[in-house]
């Protein structure tokens, strides 16, 4: 056990990340009180009934009151909204964050918002899994994986090192990173992939009207991943779509372009460019294995890859 970061933590949106955020903060002993609110009476009654968090509340007002951290979980749509009602109780000298997956949609959304004498510190936990919910959390979410703050201009430097800490004391491993750099980065790395994952099993769905069940029946590895994927929240990954609109666009254009070279090469026989960037594919993933940042995938082989 650690010794306690902040007094008080609200978590305003009882889902997959805060949920996970309060079993970390509890295993590690980082917060002496944990306050949440979700909107919907059902959540509400779902986190009393699990001890998810030691007070929910029936307000986002009365979770954020007194506390000495305030984390806005909620979809990257109505983090304003929640900012603006919470905005009154806020004490001064608090921190306000978020865990959105974009992050310069909510530095415009909730930067009016913020009192004068509160640190607003966004962040990003790079870290999930297709279900959401106060069921869904895990203390273990978070261990070595990435984190990114994202500091506003003229961010206190103390209350930024305190808000690295309390990600450190759950496990992430931490980085600072500009708002529009981690949008196009994040566009590559996870907005666009879940795009293609969601159009993948869209495809395959409207083939099963032809071919029954055969798409289930013999779905293989690569496309049960897929459906994985497709899984995940409509309104979380609406929002993310809605929100990183320009990064998301530019990088479904270039993947666009590659996709019709390839679909190029397959029609002219082009045998070489389909090896070729096979390839160049292939040594990305090997690179991820070997930075120890796939920890799903099998021991066999890390950091043996051959040629
Ligand atoms: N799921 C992931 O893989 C992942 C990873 C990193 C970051 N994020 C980000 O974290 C945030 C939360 O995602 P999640 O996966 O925990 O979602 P979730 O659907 O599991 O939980 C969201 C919670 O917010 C509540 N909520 C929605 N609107 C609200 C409102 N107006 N006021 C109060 N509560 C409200 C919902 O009732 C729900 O309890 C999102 O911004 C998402 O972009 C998600
Ligand atoms: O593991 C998953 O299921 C995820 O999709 C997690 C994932 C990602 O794309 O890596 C999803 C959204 C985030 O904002 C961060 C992490």
């Amino acid at each position: 056990m650690s010794q306690p970061i902040y007094d008080r933590v609200a978590l305003i949106g009882l889902g997959l990340i805060a949920s996970s955020m309060f079993w970390a903060i509890k295993r590690a002993g980082l917060a002496k009180e944990v306050t949440g609110y979700a909107r919907s009476q059902a959540t509400r009654d779902t986190a009393r009934q699990i001890g998810l968090c030691d007070r929910i509340c029936d307000s986002a007002a009365e979770a954020a009151e007194g506390a000495d951290l305030v984390v806005l979980c909620v979809p990257v749509g109505v983090m304003g909204a929640v900012a603006q009602e919470i905005a009154p109780v806020l004490k001064p000298g608090a921190t306000i964050s978020d865990v959105g997956s974009v992050k310069r949609h909510v530095i415009d959304a909730v930067t009016p918002f913020v009192p004068e004498g509160v640190h607003f510190i966004p962040a990003h936990p790079l870290a999930g899994t297709e279900h959401s919910g106060p069921e869904s959390g895990f203390a273990e979410l978070y261990d070595n994986r990435w984190c990114l703050l994202v500091p506003v201009e003229g961010s206190d430097r103390a209350a930024v090192e305190k808000l690295r800490a309390l990600w450190e004391g759950i496990g992430a491993n931490v980085e600072e990173m500009d708002a529009d750099h981690h949008d196009l980065v994040l566009a590559v790395t996870s907005h666009a992939p879940h795009l293609i994952a969601y159009t993948m099993v869209g495809v395959a769905d409207d083939l099963r009207r032809v071919t029954d069940s055969e798409v289930i029946k013999y779905s293989a590895a690569g496309f049960r991943d897929f459906t994985r994927i497709a899984a995940s929240d409509p309104t979380m990954w609406r929002d993310v779509f809605l929100s990183n609109k320009d990064a998301t666009l530019e990088i479904l254009g270039r993947f666009t372009e590659e996709l019709f070279a390839l679909q190029r090469a397959i029609r002219t026989g082009d045998g070489d460019h389909l090896f070729d960037y096979f390839t160049r594919t292939r040594a990305i993933r090997r690179g991820i294995i070997e930075a120890g940042q796939d920890t799903d995938a099998p021991d066999f082989g890390r950091g043996k890859a051959k040629s």
